[in-house]
């Protein structure tokens, strides 16, 4: 019997690949308004921080491929092909959308490489791909959210668990699990939105698992805006765990990410640091999903859920 030919379009954030980028993609995130030289400045100076540029538009690449690749390995109906659509640079979600288009497929399931659902985040990535595909009469299923998917919790555990390893029995009395996700404004709240508390549900899931019961919801790389964002910060909490509850070794699991990028390697692995060095606390940060075939693996059951229902 012939195989069924499914588009898989996974979708993420996107990053600049090479500096000549960063204007336009930085324009593209604030919706088309340019960024004031200081503003780009200051941006130019992470990305320098983590070596010039992100290794995210590599590792995105990969996560892909390997998803496809994984999904056509455990099951033998359907033929999956790869398309990746990004939010902030080319190629862009309606790209990938009108490639499948030009390919002739007529049935794609999507997936967001990120786990927590937000109408900031999920829903407009979802909503971009479902627009293009309905001038083209594809059938779009999407998948909402994984932040509760028993592989991607077991992953944090084993992680996490390997970083308790390197401690004294002493550090791990006095260490408390930072677990975190991007901040959003928190104007997005009045809405219902359930972001908030599916990273709440990711912590105590990951509690669970570990059986770690001194851990803290935090909250990192709140944008460059006047509004309030959703708090605390992983920084600001940093400090106050340290000097009100006697915590002095801090991991930090940003488990609202999937990738090695710049909101990792600079806001947690500089910034957070910096908080630890400073009051002389202990910094440990768990490896981050990646092409981590347990992970794969789970992002290929949660795409296959969606497909069956
Ligand atoms: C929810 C969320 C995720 C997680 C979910 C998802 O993955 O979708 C995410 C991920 C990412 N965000 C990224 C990069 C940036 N995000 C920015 C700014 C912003 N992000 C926001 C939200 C999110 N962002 C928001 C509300 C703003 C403010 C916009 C404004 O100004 O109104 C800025 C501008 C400068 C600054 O504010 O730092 C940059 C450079 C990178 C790529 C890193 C790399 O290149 O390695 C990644 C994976
Ligand atoms: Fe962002």
């Amino acid at each position: 019997m012939a195989k069924k030919r499914m588009g898989l379009l996974v979708m993420a954030y996107g990053t600049p690949y090479k500096e000549e980028d960063l204007e336009r993609y930085y324009t593209h995130i604030r919706r088309g308004r340019k960024p004031s030289d200081e503003m780009l400045q200051d941006l130019r100076d992470r990305y320098d921080a983590i070596g010039g540029i992100s290794p995210l538009a590599r590792i995105t690449e990969d996560q892909g491929t390997a998803l496809q690749d994984e999904l056509n390995n455990i099951q033998d109906e359907v033929e999956f092909k790869l398309y990746l659509g990004l939010k902030h640079i080319e190629p862009f979600v309606e790209d990938a959308v009108e490639q499948m288009a030009e390919d002739g497929i007529k049935e794609a399931v999507s997936i967001v490489l990120a786990p927590h659902y937000s109408t900031y985040s999920v829903k407009s990535y979802n909503g971009r791909a479902k627009e293009e595909a309905d001038k083209h009469g594809i059938e779009i299923q999407s998948v909402e959210s994984w932040y509760d998917a028993p592989g991607f919790i077991d992953y944090w555990k084993e992680k996490i668990n390997e970083e308790y390893a390197k401690m004294s029995e002493d550090e791990k009395e006095k260490a408390c699990l930072i677990v975190s996700a991007h901040s959003l404004p928190l104007k997005i709240l009045q809405g219902g939105d359930p972001y908030p508390d599916q990273l709440k549900k990711t912590a105590e899931l990951i509690s669970d698992a570990t059986g770690i019961t001194q851990y803290e919801v935090g909250w990192q790389s709140e944008g460059n805006t006047p509004d309030p964002w959703i708090g605390p910060d992983v920084q600001d909490l940093t400090r106050d765990l340290y000097h009100e509850k006697g915590y002095e070794t801090f991991v930090y699991a940003p488990v609202g990410f999937v990738s090695d990028h710049l909101e990792v390697l600079y806001d947690n692995d500089y910034e957070c640091k910096v908080v630890c060095d400073e009051v002389g606390a202990g910094y440990y940060r768990p490896e981050m999903p990646n092409t981590h075939p347990k992970f794969i693996h789970t992002l290929a059951n949660v795409v296959m859920q969606k497909v069956k229902e």
